[in-house]
């Protein structure tokens, strides 16, 4: 179907008219009026839409393609049909927005006829016909350095030209409050939960989620982040597993988007401590120190974990500790899904298997990346089933300086020393130093938050859902490439 009497828009205010086509299911076209000479208009097959422009300073063929739409809406009142285009300037770069704008003359029935168009459109840009979405956002306003309100201000103006997108905001006021509020939340009026924060936020949202009594329903409500924090290794993960870069735009196109993957979540059990839900992390000795002891540098933002790293690293501390995890034995009686055991009591039936050791690094992860710029588990995707245990043992400070340096690209994994285990879950038990002087440094940080320094437990759980995922077609490419 052709559309006619549209003008495409151009910043400067200038317009050129143009005839629309989508040729169904796999392209849209649009094409100067009155180019006589034009000998039919050539498709590259995956070309979604093609806008030939008659003006010599305009690119004579533009492309918007269909991965980097979110939608063609028509707002009546101005007959402006907007495309809503987010394309990268090269291939691994972040996103723009760049959104096509055309105006459409004709009456009442042009503008009818446009917006079945639209809507035909919008439907080929996602899975399916986009329906209404209602997201619940939470904003934090002490993460990171602070930047969280105005990162959401660029996510809230996308979200805000999709009409079947809406957003209740919370500016959180309070450490937990996102925790409360996702734990009263009604299931059936939220689509979605937008966290614009750090991983702590996030954390606090699935276990606000996983407290509930519905939790088995609670848990499907699909959880994005948008990156306002310093760490921000959910969103990191998410994004560069979708092949996106690591910035709020594309974590917000990818939300919009609407894809959904699962995610594997862990009950959390330690010695007099209400249960947790941990989604990301635990880890001990050098990393714990980094992540905790650095609190006191939080005025340096992203920079606070460099800084203390030189630190630990100068006055490295091992974590001695005992850990047990399931062996992955065919014949094992083992049944994860049962409820976990209890701490003071013995492991269940096995095969198990045990490891104590002096741990110079000791970090269990359930994604790839541990912040932004830690790539601690290349190729783990989320929703795999296992845990990873990244460990270093007994090494000297060259060894560990090395582990350290390495974990930006992922280059780690090729010391001779770093072992990448596989578990389902897992009991660490510490050895407490007899030194006052390291006690303070005998941590552990779950996801990013400070727990007791006892034995702690991670069991499987019943699973979240992630807001953003790669396009089917990316997850093959992703799959392909471990
Ligand atoms: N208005 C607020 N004032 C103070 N603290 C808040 C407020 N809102 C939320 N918090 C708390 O701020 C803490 C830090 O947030 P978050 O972990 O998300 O950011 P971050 O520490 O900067 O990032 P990351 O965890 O990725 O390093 C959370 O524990 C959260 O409960």
């Amino acid at each position: 179907m052709w559309l006619r009497g549209c003008h495409q828009m151009f910043p400067d205010g200038s317009t050129t008219t143009v005839d629309v086509q989508l040729i169904q299911g796999d392209s849209v076209q649009l094409k100067v009026s009155e180019w006589d000479d034009l000998p039919g208009t050539v498709l590259a097959e995956r070309s979604l839409l093609r806008c030939c422009c008659r003006r010599k300073r305009r690119p004579e063929v533009q492309e918007l393609k269909l991965a980097d739409l979110l939608g063609a809406v028509l707002d009546r009142e101005t007959a402006q049909l907007r495309f809503v285009h987010c394309p990268k300037k090269r291939k691994s770069g972040p996103r723009v927005r760049e959104d096509v704008l055309l105006r459409i003359t004709g009456g009442p029935e042009a503008l009818k006829e446009v917006e079945a168009w639209a809507r035909d459109v919008s439907g080929q840009c996602h899975a399916a016909s986009p329906t209404p979405r209602k997201f619940h956002v939470f904003i934090n306003p002490a993460s990171g350095n602070g930047q969280a309100e105005a990162k959401w201000q660029v996510a809230r103006e996308l979200f805000r030209s999709l009409p079947w997108i809406s957003c209740q905001e919370v500016l959180t006021t309070r450490a937990r409050e996102a925790r409360d509020v996702a734990a009263e939340l009604s299931c059936n009026s939220c689509d979605g939960i937008v966290v614009v924060s750090g991983d702590g936020m996030v954390h606090e949202v699935f276990n606000g989620l996983a407290s509930r009594q519905d939790a088995h329903d609670a848990l499907r409500i699909p959880v994005g982040h948008i990156p306002g924090g310093s760490g921000n290794a959910f969103a990191k993960s998410i994004l560069h597993a979708a092949g996106e870069s690591y910035g709020v735009l594309d974590a917000a196109f990818l939300i919009a988007k609407g894809r959904t993957q699962p995610l594997d979540l862990m009950a959390v059990s330690q010695p007099r401590q209400p249960p947790r839900t941990s989604f990301l992390s635990l880890s001990g000795a050098i990393v714990a120190d980094i992540d905790l002891g650095s609190e006191s540098l939080r005025f340096l933002g992203g920079l606070r974990f460099p800084v203390y790293t030189v630190y630990c690293l100068l006055n490295p501390r091992p974590l001695c500790a005992e850990i047990y995890w399931p062996a992955t034995a065919s014949t094992s009686p083992l049944d994860l899904s049962s409820s976990p055991p209890a701490l003071d009591q013995p492991l269940p039936e096995g095969p198990w298997v045990t490891l104590t050791d002096n741990f110079s690094v000791l970090w269990a992860i359930n994604m790839a990346w541990a912040a932004y710029d830690v790539h601690l588990s290349p190729g783990h995707a989320m929703g795999s089933g296992t845990w990873h245990l990244a460990l270093l043992r007994n090494a000297g400070r060259g060894t560990l300086t090395k582990f350290m340096l390495g974990l930006e690209t992922g280059s780690h994994v090729n010391l001779d020393q770093t072992e990448i285990l596989e578990c389902k879950a897992f009991r660490l038990v510490p050895a407490r130093s007899a030194s006052n002087a390291s006690s303070s440094r005998e941590r552990f940080s779950l996801d990013g938050e400070e727990v007791p320094f006892e034995p702690i437990q991670l069991w499987p759980c019943p699973g979240g859902q992630v807001l953003g995922a790669p396009s089917g077609e990316e997850l093959g490419g992703v799959m392909a490439s471990l």
